[in-house]
């Protein structure tokens, strides 16, 4: 790795000021942009329809900035786990889903998360750094996958919210004619609720929403979800009210069920009184236990009944399917602590 700067990840508006800082004309700047995200070019050497001077003036300035994945892991159901190395030493997941319909990525947006989340491997890591755009849809680009993708979740490690600046710029170019040109309707970024960001990224960008919920009740998600100090999901539901989506725009809630605390009759009521008239749909996942946690999933006929209670009361409500679980891909699973360790380990 050399101290150049780099060039994946910019903007359109970001590559224009490279190539007026460098003296060169400004449509050089739209063919970077194309050789980046269109023709996936590998090195700027490859960039041909720049003069050579252009390339060997870029090159002084500017590495690719592309990463390829460093391991891969396979699970028995056809899902992949890539780790990629990130800046300063720091490692990040992405998870590759394929089914018959659709191939997704969930990738990262930080490395670990400061948000504490009482069930989530991730949370138990904690906060190691932010991630740039370039680095997010690297994970995208960098994957032998990479052509095949048709969807992207941002539900690998961290909180999108709290990086939301790198977020909105990663679904920038993943959705600009200069960019990727992908439809926002094929990006989904989950989020616990960080009010302030989701509002921009509400107002910012397309891509569809989906939020954290795991309890209705204050006390209880307050347990699970330390932001709930901070932002309560009534406050979110609130600000979800204020905004009209769409036909096109989903807006869907992520609800883990833990066995005996967050799956009872009273659970039913609360989540719909709580969501009463708002247009979205609920999503029950399975919980993948964590290492050191009392936290136990509820049973799977449990959780179908639940589902059909809450469908019951007119609001969607799905299982979703567990991917990736014995090679730790699945949701809340990734965390890169024991390599963080060795590396640390390495340097002393
Ligand atoms: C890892 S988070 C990343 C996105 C964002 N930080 C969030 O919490 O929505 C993606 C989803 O995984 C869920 N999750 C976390 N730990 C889990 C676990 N152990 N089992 C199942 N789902 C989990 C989260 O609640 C969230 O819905
Ligand atoms: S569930 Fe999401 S917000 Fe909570 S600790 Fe894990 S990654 Fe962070």
């Amino acid at each position: 790795m050399t101290n150049k700067a780099v060039l994946f990840g910019k903007t359109l508006d970001e590559l224009r000021v490279v190539v007026k800082e460098l003296g060169l004309p400004g449509f050089t700047a739209t063919q970077i942009a194309d050789w980046l995200y269109k023709k996936k070019a590998g090195s700027i050497e490859e960039m041909t329809n720049l003069s050579k001077k252009a390339r060997g003036l870029l090159s002084d300035q500017y590495d690719m900035g592309l990463t390829m994945p460093s391991k891969e892991q396979a699970s028995v159901d056809g899902t992949k786990k890539y780790l990629f190395p990130a800046h300063r030493n720091l490692f990040l997941e992405a998870a590759y889903i394929p089914e018959t319909d659709r191939k997704t990525l969930c990738v990262s947006s930080q490395v670990g998360c400061k948000m504490g989340c009482l069930f989530c491997m991730t949370g138990k890591q904690g906060f190691q750094g932010q991630l740039t755009a370039g680095e997010i849809i690297n994970q995208i680009r960098s994957i032998p996958e990479t052509d095949e993708l048709t969807n992207v979740v941002y539900m690998g490690m961290g909180e999108p919210m709290d990086n939301i600046e790198e977020v909105l710029k990663s679904i920038e170019i993943l959705t600009s004619d200069w960019g990727f040109a992908w439809s926002p309707r094929r990006i989904n970024v989950s989020t616990i609720g960080v009010i302030p960001a989701m509002r921009r990224f509400i107002e910012e960008s397309e891509a569809h929403l989906a939020v954290s919920m795991h309890s209705p009740f204050d006390e209880e998600r307050k347990k699970l979800m330390p932001i709930q100090q901070v932002y309560t999901i009534e406050n979110v539901i609130e600000l979800l009210r204020e905004y009209d989506f769409g036909r096109q725009r989903r807006i869907s809630f992520e609800y883990i069920m833990f066995d005996g605390i967050n799956d009872t009759a009273a659970h039913v009521k609360g989540i719909t009184k709580l969501l009463n008239g708002l247009r979205c749909r609920l999503n029950l996942i399975k919980f993948h236990p964590i290492p050191d946690s009392p936290l136990r999933g509820t049973p799977h006929d449990k959780m179908v009944w639940f589902s059909e209670q809450l469908n019951k009361k007119g609001l969607t409500t799905t299982i979703r399917r567990s991917r990736g679980e014995d090679i730790y891909a699945a949701c809340g699973l990734l965390s890169t602590k024991q390599l963080l360790k060795k590396e640390e380990d390495k340097d002393y």
